[in-house]
């Protein structure tokens, strides 16, 4: 994947593409949370369960094995989601992404960043109680196949077992910003906003800095 897109007019000058991870466990919101973002602040929303679901719907051998594997609640191999992803933003013409439900473990963020060389500009957390995750998912009736009792309590322990530890990694970076997924959606999306409203590194931006001394 190319790190960077070819500056105006093919100059040298070369502009940088921004990820933004949205990882959280089973039905924390972060489909619904990603539709909204991408309409507010003009991200690319790229699902990877989406992803790994038309992989299955093209009948193709890989396919079949990804059924297999969501089917059980259980993680794809990394190489095989890295590449699908990588192919999906190949194919797309933008210069900021908001990779959703990526990465779930450890082993999704060693191949996404020895393929691609890049990495998140934040990860954003959607921290949820998993009473409340349970209900949601129960409800949702979308017609997934992992929607079941069964399938969903071994979806909790992939996401306590295999993607906590990545929330951890990247919070000894600095690179987590956590909302409380718990509430309604509208309520969550305010706190969403004030995440992405923010300027490079979620820091305040220097006109607001501006505005602050003119008021003192
Ligand atoms: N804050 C919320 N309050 C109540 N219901 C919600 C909230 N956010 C999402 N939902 C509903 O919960 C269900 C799951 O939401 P969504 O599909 O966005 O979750 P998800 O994190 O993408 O789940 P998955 O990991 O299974 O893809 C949907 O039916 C959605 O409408
Ligand atoms: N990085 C990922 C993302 C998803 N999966 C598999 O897809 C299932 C559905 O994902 P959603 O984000 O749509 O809930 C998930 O349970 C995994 O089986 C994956 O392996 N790796
Ligand atoms: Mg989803």
């Amino acid at each position: 994947m190319d790190l960077h897109k070819e500056g105006e007019r093919g100059s040298a000058k070369q502009k940088k593409v921004k990820i933004v991870f949205v990882i959280g466990g089973p039905g924390s919101g972060k489909g619904t949370q990603c539709k909204r973002i991408a309409q507010q602040f003009g991200y690319t929303h790229l699902s990877v369960g989406e992803i790994l679901r038309q992989e299955i719907s093209s009948g193709s051998e890989t396919g079949s094995m990804i059924q297999r594997i969501m089917k059980e609640g259980k993680l794809v191999p990394s190489d095989v989601t890295v590449r699908l992803l990588q192919q999906a933003m190949q194919g797309i013409n933008s210069d900021k992404f908001l990779i959703d439900g990526f990465p779930r473990n450890k082993e999704n963020v060693k191949a996404f960043e020895d393929l691609t060389k890049m990495e998140p500009e934040f990860v954003l957390y959607l921290d949820c109680p998993q009473d409340e995750m349970e209900k949601r998912l129960l409800s949702r009736n979308e017609g997934r196949e992992d929607d079941n009792i069964e399938t969903i309590r071994k979806r909790f322990k992939v996401f306590m077992e295999s993607t906590l530890p990545t929330i951890e990694y990247y919070e000894s970076k600095g690179k987590v910003r956590k909302v409380d997924a718990g509430k309604s959606i509208d309520e969550v999306f305010e706190s969403i906003k004030v995440i992405f409203s923010q300027g490079k590194d979620n820091k305040v931006p220097p006109s607001r800095h501006k505005c602050k001394c003119l008021i003192l």
